[in-house]
């Protein structure tokens, strides 16, 4: 069973890389940028089932560069749900806790308003509607605070600070589950394989590391297990201003994925062992 991967060198692609079977797309063999170029890929290879693990993450560059945000997080993944729709075969593309307002403190329901505070949410949320729309088994799978050893995440830039500096201010007043790529990499498995047999399962899906958090608390639970002596402040987001607003509450309700896929919301404290571990050789 083949499953075609959009993305290669990101943190969820490089984790989905490890599984038998998966075909991983760089930039060079698909640019998100192009959908027509997409989905005639997925249209070429012809694969058993297809996963979005690309995309335009750069939250604050995005505020500058919307419209190309929008091509590679809205129109293209509607473009490869088309595509896939046309074969008969899953697709699932991963989304953001980043298309929510984040006002209140209650988790987040798959079919709860969204309100994206910036040019990052809104983009993801037309990827969301235009997957939507596509219809067939695709699956929407949002996501918050993905973490790992690879590439650019919070962990890896508190280590390197941690590391340099005595006290680092950390904003405390947002919230949210810190996510290992390797548990969202395995989500996407279990989730294609049962879209394939049952496309009824369809939808919107929450998945995030639990317990939530704070980014400061997270903070201190990675210079703790890091061994790193860096005392942590915390600060009101106001305190640390930057180009996009980031939502307060990112709380994402993950029941309905574990009630239709048997997916359990992750401890994010055991993938960050590994994660350091990891890191710190
Ligand atoms: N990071 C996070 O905290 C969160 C991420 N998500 C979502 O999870 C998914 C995976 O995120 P993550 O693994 O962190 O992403 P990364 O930022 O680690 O990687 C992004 C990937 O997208 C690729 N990409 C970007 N632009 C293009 C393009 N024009 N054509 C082809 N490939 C492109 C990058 O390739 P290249 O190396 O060539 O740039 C890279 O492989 C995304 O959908 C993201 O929106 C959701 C919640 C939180
Ligand atoms: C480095 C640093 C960050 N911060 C804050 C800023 C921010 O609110 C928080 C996390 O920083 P980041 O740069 O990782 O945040 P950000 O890139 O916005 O992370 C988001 O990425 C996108 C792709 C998503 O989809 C979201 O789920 C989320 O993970 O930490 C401090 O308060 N102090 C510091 O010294
Ligand atoms: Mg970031």
């Amino acid at each position: 069973m083949t499953i075609l991967v959009f993305g290669r060198t990101g943190q969820v692609a490089q984790e989905l890389a490890t599984y038998d079977g998966v075909i991983s797309l760089d930039r060079a063999a698909a640019d998100l940028e192009v959908p027509s170029a997409c989905a005639a890929v997925i249209a070429a290879h012809a694969p058993a089932a297809v996963i979005n693990a690309a995309a335009y993450t750069a939250v604050d560059k995005a505020e500058e560069d919307e419209p190309r945000a929008t091509m590679i997080n809205g129109e293209t993944p509607g473009a490869m749900a088309r595509a896939c729709a046309d074969l008969g075969i899953p697709f699932v593309s991963i989304s953001t806790d980043y298309v929510f307002s984040g006002e209140g403190e209650i988790p987040w329901m798959p079919e709860d308003s969204t309100g994206p505070l910036g040019a990052y949410g809104r983009s993801k949320l037309a990827g969301e509607q235009a997957i939507q729309a596509a219809g067939g088994a695709y699956a929407i799978l949002r996501t918050s605070w993905v973490v790992s050893a690879h590439g650019t995440n919070f962990v890896k830039t508190m280590l390197r600070l941690g590391a340099e500096r005595d006290a680092l201010t950390i904003v405390a007043d947002q919230i949210g589950g810190p996510t290992p790529a390797r548990d969202i990499a395995a989500a996407c498995m279990t989730m294609v394989a049962q879209l394939a047999t049952d496309p009824s399962k369809a939808g919107i899906y929450h998945f995030a590391g639990g317990p939530n958090v704070s980014w400061a608390d997270f903070a201190r639970q990675i210079f703790s297990l890091a061994d790193l002596t860096c005392a942590v402040s915390d600060i009101p987001s106001s305190d640390y201003p930057t180009p996009a607003t980031r939502p307060l509450n990112s709380r994402l309700d993950c029941t309905a994925l574990e009630t239709v896929f048997g997916i359990p919301r992750p401890d994010w404290r055991v993938g960050l062992k590994d994660i350091v571990k990891e890191v710190m050789g």
